[in-house]
């Protein structure tokens, strides 16, 4: 113990001194004296480089060296949240990346393969001080024993797995499995689908993947960021902390409802529209209503011009459609050639009138007056206002929010439940908008105009400042870091005009995010069952690539969107070129409380295999019949509130506000805080979330409130990782047994 004490308070000497070092190197970054404003841009490239390596430093404080792996040639390495190397001129390492190949025994190793190890070690550290050591001896031939052997190997894993809840989800960093550790460590390429059942780490795999996906394909993946998806905000909280703790920050975490930039998804769709939202079938609908939108004049339309009269017939216009729907341009960009070909039209009718031969001869305007007509019809409103009439800018906001105020294009029940006017955006829209995007392409002919506008200001400016600077090139400025440059340094103003374009200094993910076309380097999706088939259409537009995780478990599906199987989620996609692995170990809820739940979920399908609980806790659930609901429900929280960890009320919204006044801190309507000793969530808020001690409530009316209740009643039933209370007034669902 002494020795590893004496090599662990070594390594945290060591990053202090990287940390004093990176922080020094992030201040002289930012006090660096550079000529010009080239200089200025690197060194604020350099500066957010060496922030970002600073936080990461910072980041991985707690539990910074796990693990030993010693090797039967001698060979001994210590296992870190990030690789630390020693000071010396072969910067030997002191510990090893956990996702560097060299530290992959440390997860795989067995007594049956043991990988050339004689020796795993895990370190538990509280602070900077090693607690603990266990120790399994791989070579069974080997007799020395250092007094710390752990016979079955597990006693790390199991002390994880029983530790009191915070309300943030942690790395497993140091007791990752040799089934989970494949996953993590598949290549990127292609789609890999992990499935299983609650609690068999599917979460926490795909989070490592993440991680390790960053640190293995680093050049291909940081500059086009690694995107993770889940199933609500509150979702995101509980896991945002575990990919700092692995020291990486180049991720972004995303519901689906955030990921149209400029529009944030506050409304709440009922079931029923939900579900018809997210049917492919919108994607044609969508295309049809934007057709319904470019129409033709019944009867011809009057344009007034100077004296004349024109007309815009419907025969026209219907060419002019097909023209422009030929080009197959998005309709924001076939835009302009509708304008064109009603332009040329009525330009023809107005040569026609004017240069008319009364003998019936050939016209007599030349080819350029009838372009100075064209020109001038340009120049009429009237002619602009009928090419708006008939072919009209839209923004997926307007093509959208018209759709469903009245969305004739729907069979009459479901445009019911989808029909709405004005109101906030909900999650179900967010696909609608992407797919419209899609559909409307951005005529970005203004931005350009301007841009280019923009850059001959700044050409002329950098002119400006060069005649200036050579007037001036004797100047002496005090600060010594005048940005007017000299005529020495000067090549044309052109070049100066480069220099001086603002550039983008944010992190990937941070562009990622704002800008919906963005391609990423990999899409994690966990909870991947949930989403509907348009919000795939969105996600699988982010990821022309196709590298991809999924990860989830079709038996938990809640959402009346979702999907009942892998394959119809990728077959529009990928056909059968996708990968499926199966996790079948429960590392969250003990055996007692699976049994319990396994019943609901062979109600649905008796066919149902539960994952299988790694461990039992002794501890039989408790079900509790009552007349007085909100009673039970407070005394059984009393009762099951750990003192170090969390509970959790699951119940019906219905039930909500008379419950709420009876939990210590509780709330009604209020975004549930998992941080607290005791939360009241929905069965669907907690999708994906655990807790110490878990209270359900009403389990038949969880099952009766929506089409997919029983799924929801399996996800409330096994989110405890140590005890689980039933309360009901009577009538349990089919599957549930006393
Ligand atoms: N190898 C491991 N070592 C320690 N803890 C683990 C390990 N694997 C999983 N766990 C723990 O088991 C619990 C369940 O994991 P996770 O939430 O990832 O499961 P899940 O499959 O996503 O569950 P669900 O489908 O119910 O949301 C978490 O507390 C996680 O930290």
């Amino acid at each position: 113990m002494q020795n590893e004490q004496q090599f662990v308070s070594r390594l945290y000497e060591r990053l202090d001194t990287l940390r004093e070092q990176a922080e020094a190197a992030v201040q002289a970054s930012f006090t660096q004296v550079g000529k010009g404003i080239q200089a200025r841009l690197e060194r604020d490239v350099l500066a957010a480089e060496r922030t970002e390596r600073l936080s990461a430093l910072n980041s991985v404080e707690s539990g910074l060296c796990f693990g030993r792996i010693d090797f039967a040639d001698g060979i001994r390495h210590h296992i870190g949240r990030i690789g630390i190397r020693q000071d010396d001129p072969d910067r030997t390492p002191l510990a090893v990346d956990w996702r560097a190949p060299v530290a992959r025994p440390f997860y795989l190793a067995t007594g049956h393969s043991p990988m050339g190890l004689r020796r795993r070690r895990h370190l538990t550290t509280v602070g900077r001080t090693v607690t603990a050591l266990h120790d399994e001896v791989l070579d069974l031939t080997d007799a020395v024993r250092t007094g710390h052997e752990d016979p079955r190997g597990d006693a790390v894993l199991l002390a994880a797995l029983g530790a009191a809840r915070t309300g943030r989800m942690a790395d497993i960093v140091q007791t990752i499995q040799a089934e989970q550790d494949e996953i993590i460590r598949a290549p990127h390429r292609g789609v890999l689908v992990v499935e299983g059942g609650p609690g068999t780490g599917k979460t926490a795999v795909a989070l490592h993947r993440a991680a390790y996906l960053l640190y293995a394909y680093r050049e291909q993946l940081a500059r086009r960021a690694v995107l993770i998806v889940g199933p609500n905000p509150a979702f995101l909280g509980y896991i945002g902390e575990v990919l700092p703790s692995l020291g990486e920050t180049g991720v972004l975490l995303s519901t689906v409802g955030e990921l149209f930039p400029g529009v944030s998804a506050t409304g709440t769709d009922s079931p029923g529209a939900a579900a018809v939202k997210g049917r492919a079938g919108m994607a044609d609908v969508l295309a049809r209503v934007l057709r319904d939108r470019q129409t033709v004049p019944d009867p011809a339309l009057p344009i007034q011009h100077e004296r004349e009269t024109l007309l815009l017939e419907r025969a026209v216009a219907e060419d002019a459609r097909h023209c422009a729907r030929q080009t197959r341009l998005p309709h924001n960009l076939a835009r302009a050639h509708f304008g064109r070909f009603v332009l040329d039209a009525l330009t023809a009718q107005l040569a026609d009138r004017l240069g008319a031969d009364p003998y019936d001869g050939e016209n007599f305007l030349g080819p350029e007056e009838v372009e100075q007509l064209g020109r001038e019809l340009n120049d009429n409103p009237a002619v602009h206002a009928a090419i708006d009439a008939y072919w009209p800018y839209l923004t997926p906001q307007q093509l959208v929010g018209d759709f469903l105020a009245d969305p004739v294009q729907l069979p009459d029940a479901d445009a019911e439940l989808v029909r709405r006017t004005g109101g906030d955006w909900t999650v179900g829209d967010i696909p609608l908008l992407d797919e419209a995007a899609e559909l409307l392409g951005e005529d970005d002919r203004a931005a350009r105009a301007a841009a280019a506008r923009e850059r001959g200001e700044q050409v002329a400016y950098a002119q400006g400042v060069l005649e200036l600077s050579y007037g001036s090139r004797s100047f002496e400025f005090e600060d010594g870091e005048s940005e007017v440059l000299t005529a020495h340094d000067l090549i044309d103003a052109e070049r100066f005009a480069d220099r001086h374009e603002e550039t983008d200094r944010r992190s990937a993910a941070e562009r990622a995010a704002a800008d919906r076309t963005w391609a990423f380097g990999h899409i994690i999706v966990d909870e991947a069952q949930e989403l509907s088939a348009m919000a795939w259409r969105l996600l699988m537009r982010r990821c022309p690539t196709r590298s991809l995780t999924l990860v989830g478990d079709p038996a938990q599906t809640g959402d009346p969107a979702g999907c009942d199987s892998w394959r119809q989620i990728l077959d529009p996609y990928v056909g059968d070129r996708w990968s499926h692995v199966r996790l079948g170990v429960n590392y969250r809820t003990p055996a007692e409380i699976m049994e319990l739940a396994a019943g609901v979920a062979r109600a649905a399908d008796p066919s149902y295999e539960p994952p299988r609980s790694v461990r039992s806790t002794g501890v039989r659930p408790r079900v509790c019949v009552t007349d007085d609901l909100v009673r039970t429900v407070a005394e059984a929280a009393s009762l099951e509130t750990p003192d170090d960890g969390r509970l959790a009320v699951i119940a019906p919204r219905a039930l909500h506000e008379a419950l709420a006044g009876k939990l210590p801190g509780v709330l009604a309507g209020e975004e549930p805080d998992l941080t607290q000793p005791v939360v009241l969530l929905e069965p669907r808020q907690a999708k994906g979330l655990e807790f110490d001690s878990v209270i359900v409530v009403e389990p038949a009316l969880i099952v009766s409130s929506s089409a997919r209740g029983a799924s929801d009643l399996y996800v409330a039933l096994t989110r405890a990782t140590r005890s689980l209370a039933v309360v009901h007034t009577g009538g349990l669902p089919e599957g549930l047994v006393e």
